[in-house]
């Protein structure tokens, strides 16, 4: 195996005769790993001059019509073909390009950068190789959090799939030797994902998404109980992942052995009336043992701590792994990628704006007042009233307890957070395969402010946090700046309440 960080792919030509359903139209694109989905690539369209075997596996959509249709193995492209049903992650997209094959680390969850697909909307498609022109312009960030504008472009002259295009990725991928010579990207599924607390409402989603990542081999999943069955089930998707249960205690370090990542959403969820604070009684104690557990069996395994309150647990699981010899901070991650879900979807549809354009940092920490949006951050940049910046700040910060009375009693956020941490262990993945631009906000150690653990920006890289953004607190709104001052005291305590328990643990187990 080799790395290689650039390589220019030829473009498979395809032909679309006019008979195809499909359209191009002028609007957002966006890539699909359909191999995902496609167990084989789909066929041609029946007149199509590219052999079957050139066919990519990588589908792009574009365009906002009503549905995908899923390539069905012999009748792809036949306008008289019924629609066959959707892709399940994307009803409301219709055109369809092929092109060459994937990044790894593009798959079908919205983990995935954007661009314009900006083609003379005149053209007739008879024939892609001649007719239409398509632009590629990246976008400077996708969903996926902050991508250079750099990593993806490619530009076609009078073709858009004909064999003078080209595909320029800048990512570091993985390819098998043998595909070098054809330019073909086989993303290799490598690393080793541990859930603890896999048969919860987070875990057992969030096993189900990451089931479908290209770039995991083993599915550890962990629990108390209840987790034979969850993976029995998740075992018959057929994506690469094998996927592996232990139940309790005894079986932790088998399952924590040689992981890669560790994502920890075990412990209790909130009730509506409670603070996230009402859980570090129980939540502290499950999070010091797991962390325990980890220390000992895979020490240098990026770990992902879901378990509230994070602005704690965090701080917990550090002074457990220093307690251990093991602390790397570059390596400890709480997880705060939902309220920078929640702020890009909140902002997107108060502003009108395309979702898979918006990209908002949220810094601080996870729990009320400590979740800080920097709106005047926004990208693109978008300027909001006075009216606007409170309400979508307060918005923002009470989503959690929205949800939570929503469901009345039966948890808290369980399917956004899972998307949110599929988001974070991907964007992991990602950064341990050597993509050199990847960026989440995270809640961390970190020197941005005089606090020890601050949520904000960071770059990611093999070994963990390799940067921390400082350039998104720079310059921000007088509002903003005075909720940076206001979430500080809570924020501080809560770190001190999580070091102050791992202290004291730590003195209870001395004494005995
Ligand atoms: N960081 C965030 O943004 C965020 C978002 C949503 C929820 N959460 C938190 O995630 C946690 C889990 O939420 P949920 O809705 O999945 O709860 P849940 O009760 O549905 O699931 C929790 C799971 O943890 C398991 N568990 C308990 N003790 C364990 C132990 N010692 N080892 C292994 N597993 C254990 C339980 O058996 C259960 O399956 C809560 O603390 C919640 O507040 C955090
Ligand atoms: O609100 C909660 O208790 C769960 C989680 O922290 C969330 O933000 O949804």
């Amino acid at each position: 195996m080799f790395i290689i960080r650039t390589l220019m792919l030829e473009m498979t030509p395809i032909v679309r005769p006019k008979t195809c359903p499909m359209k191009p139209t002028r609007g957002i694109g966006q890539w699909l790993v359909a191999h995902s989905f496609l167990p084989t690539p789909p066929p041609p369209c029946p007149s199509a001059k590219a052999s079957a075997a050139a066919l990519p596996y990588l589908v792009v959509t574009a365009g906002a019509a009503t549905s995908i249709p899923r390539p069905p193995p012999s009748s792809w492209g036949r306008a008289s073909t019924p629609p066959p049903p959707p892709f399940p992650f994307f009803p409301g997209l219709r055109d369809i390009l092929l092109l060459p094959p994937p990044r790894p680390s593009l798959w079908p969850l919205g983990l995935l950068p954007s661009f314009e697909l900006d083609m003379a909307s005149s053209a007739t498609i008879s024939s892609v190789g001649a007719q239409a022109a398509l632009v590629s312009k990246p976008r400077n960030h996708g969903i996926s959090g902050l991508k250079a504008s750099s990593s993806i472009s490619f530009e076609l002259g009078s073709s858009f799939l004909g064999k003078t295009g080209s595909l320029r990725e800048s990512v570091t991928t993985r390819v098998a030797p043998k595909a070098k010579s054809a330019a073909r990207i086989l993303p290799e599924a490598s690393y080793k994902v541990a859930v603890l607390g896999a048969a919860g409402g987070i875990g057992q989603p969030l096993g189900l998404l990451i089931k479908m990542s290209p770039l995991v081999s083993e599915l550890r999943l962990y629990d108390i109980a209840n987790v034979k069955g969850v993976a029995a089930d998740l075992s018959h998707c057929n994506t690469p992942s094998q996927v592996m249960d232990f139940t309790g205690p005894a079986e932790l370090a088998s399952c924590l052995k040689g992981v890669d990542v560790v994502v920890i959403p075990a412990g209790v969820p909130r009730k509506p009336g409670m603070t996230r604070d009402d859980l570090f009684n129980i939540n502290a104690g499950i999070v010091k043992s797991l962390i325990e557990a980890v220390a000992d069996n895979c020490p240098e395994a990026f770990i992902h701590i879901i378990s509230n309150p994070v602005n704690s647990t965090v701080p917990i699981a550090a002074e457990i792994l220093k307690q251990k010899g093991v602390y790397n901070p570059k390596k400890l991650f709480g997880v705060s990628t939902l309220d920078v879900v929640r702020a890009n979807t909140f902002v997107a549809q108060k502003k009108g704006l395309k979702l898979i354009d918006v990209d908002v940092p949220v810094v601080g920490g996870h729990a009320g007042i400590t979740i800080l949006p920097l709106l005047s951050k926004t990208r693109p940049s978008v300027t909001f009233t006075d009216e606007e910046t409170e309400q979508l700040t307060k918005r923002i910060q009470n989503a959690g307890t929205e949800v939570v009375e929503a469901k009345a009693g039966a948890g808290s956020a369980t399917l956004s957070m899972a998307y949110a941490a599929a988001r974070f262990v991907e964007s992991s993945l990602r950064a341990l395969a050597g993509d050199p631009d990847v960026y989440e906000c995270t809640y961390v150690q970190s020197e941005l402010t005089e606090l020890p653990f601050f949520a904000s920006r960071v770059k990611l890289g093999k070994n963990g946090v390799e940067s921390i953004i400082s350039s998104d607190l720079e310059g921000i709104t007088e509002y903003e700046a005075s909720a940076l001052e206001a979430l500080k005291p809570e924020l501080k305590a809560s770190i001190e309440k999580g070091i102050e328990f791992a202290h004291k643990q730590q003195g209870a187990a001395a004494s005995v």
